[in-house]
C-alpha cells in the first residue's frame, strides 16, 4: 500500500514537472482576422499550448471569449489596443505569430500590400522587441520577403536581434506543392514531399521537383505544376473575388509551423520545416534572407539546409528568384531606415 502510494506520488511529480516545463504561451497578433481566427482555433486545440494571447486592433476579446469555452486545458485571453494590451499579450510568449495586415484583392501582387503592411509589422515588431525580445517571431503578413527584414531591422536597432528566432512562414508553399503534385499523380499528398525554396511571392517561390518523389517530371506537365505552386495564392484571391486571400489553408500551415517549433523546443530532434530566415546561403550575393528546409531546435534555428542538387531548369528558376528577392529584402530594410 505504502509502495503503491509512493509510486503514485512519483508519477504525480513527474506529470507535474513535465507539464510545468512544457508551459508555452503563444501570442497571435491579428487574431480576429481571416487567418487569425482559424489559426487561434487550431492553437487552442494544441495540447502543447498552455496560454493563448489573442491581440487585434478590433475583436480580440470576442474571439478569445468564444475559444475559451472549448474544453482543452489552455487559457485564452483577448487583448485590445489600450494602454498595456499589446504588451500584456506579448509578455512571456514563447511564440509570437503575426498575421496582422491587409490581404490582396484580385489584380494585386503581394508587393502591393507593402505600403499598408510595412508599418503595421514594424509597429508590432517594436512592441515585441520591448516586451518579448526572446520569443520566436513567425511573420505571416505579406509581403513576407520584405516584412521579415523589417522585423530584423527593428530588432537590430534595439540591440535584441537574434537571427535564430525570426521566421517568415512559407509553410503554405510546401503544403500546396504536396497537394498539387498528388493531384497530378493520383497519389496520397501525405506521402508527397516537395522542397520549396527562395521566398514567398511569385517567381521567388522555387519548387524543386527534381527532389520530389517524381524527379522525372518534365515538359508541359512540369511547367504547369511549377506555375501552379508559384501562383497558388492567386487561385484563392481570384476565387474569393475581393473578399481576401487564403485564410483556412494558411491557418493550417501556420499552426503546423508553430507545432513544429514547440516539438523542437520540447526536445524532439530532426524537426525540419521550410522557412524564410536570415540565411548564409546567398549572403555572398547580398541576399541575407532565404527560405530553405531548416532544422528547428530549442534555440529556434538549429541548422539551415542548403538547396541541394538542382537541375538546369531549377537553376534558371533560382536565378530569377534571387533577382526579385534581393529587391524585396532591400525594400524592407530601406523602409525601416527611412521610417524607424
Ligand atoms: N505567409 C503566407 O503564406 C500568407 C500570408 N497571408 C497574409 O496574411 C495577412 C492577413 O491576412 P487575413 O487574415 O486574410 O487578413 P484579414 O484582413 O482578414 O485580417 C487581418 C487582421 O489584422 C488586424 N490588424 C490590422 N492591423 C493590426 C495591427 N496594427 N495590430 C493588430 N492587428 C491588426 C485586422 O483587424 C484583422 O483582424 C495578409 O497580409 C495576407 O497577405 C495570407 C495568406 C498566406
Ligand atoms: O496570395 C496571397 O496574397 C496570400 C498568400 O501569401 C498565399 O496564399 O500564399
Amino acid at each position: 500500500m505504502f509502495a503503491a502510494r509512493q509510486s503514485f506520488n512519483l508519477f504525480q511529480k513527474r506529470a507535474f514537472s513535465a507539464s510545468a516545463s512544457q508551459a508555452s504561451k503563444v501570442a497571435v497578433l491579428g487574431a480576429a482576422g481571416g487567418i487569425g481566427q482559424p489559426l487561434s482555433l487550431l492553437l487552442k486545440l494544441n495540447p502543447r499550448v498552455s496560454e493563448l494571447a489573442l491581440y487585434d486592433i478590433r475583436g480580440g476579446p470576442g474571439v478569445a471569449a468564444d475559444l475559451s469555452h472549448i474544453n482543452t486545458n489552455s487559457t485564452v485571453t483577448g487583448y485590445q489596443p489600450d494602454a498595456s494590451g499589446l504588451r500584456d499579450a506579448l509578455k512571456g510568449s514563447e511564440i509570437v505569430l503575426i498575421p496582422a495586415g491587409v490581404p490582396r484583392k484580385p489584380g494585386m501582387t503581394r508587393d502591393d500590400l507593402f505600403n499598408t503592411n510595412a508599418s503595421i509589422v514594424r509597429d508590432l515588431a517594436k512592441a515585441a522587441a520591448e516586451a518579448s525580445p526572446e520569443a520566436n517571431v513567425l511573420v505571416i503578413s505579406n509581403p513576407v520577403n520584405s516584412t521579415v527584414p523589417i522585423v530584423s531591422e527593428v530588432y537590430k536597432a534595439r540591440g535584441v536581434y537574434n537571427p535564430k528566432r525570426l521566421f517568415g512562414v512559407t509553410t503554405l508553399d510546401v503544403v500546396r506543392a504536396s497537394r498539387f503534385i498528388s493531384q497530378t499523380q493520383g497519389t496520397n499528398p501525405s506521402n508527397e514531399k516537395v522542397p520549396v525554396v527562395g521566398g514567398h511571392s511569385g517567381v521567388t517561390i522555387v519548387p524543386l521537383l527534381s527532389q520530389s518523389g517524381h524527379p522525372s517530371l518534365a515538359g508541359e506537365a512540369r511547367d504547369a505544376l511549377v506555375n501552379r505552386i508559384q501562383f497558388g495564392g492567386d487561385e484563392v484571391v481570384k476565387a474569393k473575388d475581393g473578399a481576401g486571400s487564403a485564410t483556412l489553408s494558411m491557418a493550417m500551415a501556420g499552426a503546423r509551423f508553430a507545432e513544429s517549433l514547440l516539438r523542437a523546443a520540447q526536445g524532439e530532434k530532426g524537426v525540419v520545416e521550410p522557412t524564410f530566415v536570415d540565411s548564409p546561403l546567398y549572403k555572398d550575393q547580398g541576399i541575407n534572407f532565404f527560405a530553405s528546409p531548416v532544422e528547428l531546435g530549442p534555440n529556434g534555428v538549429e541548422k539551415i539546409n542548403d538547396v541541394g542538387a538542382v537541375n538546369e531548369y531549377e537553376q534558371k528558376l533560382l536565378d530569377a528568384c534571387l533577382v526579385d528577392l534581393k529587391k524585396n529584402i532591400q525594400k524592407g530594410v530601406d523602409f525601416v531606415k527611412a521610417n524607424p
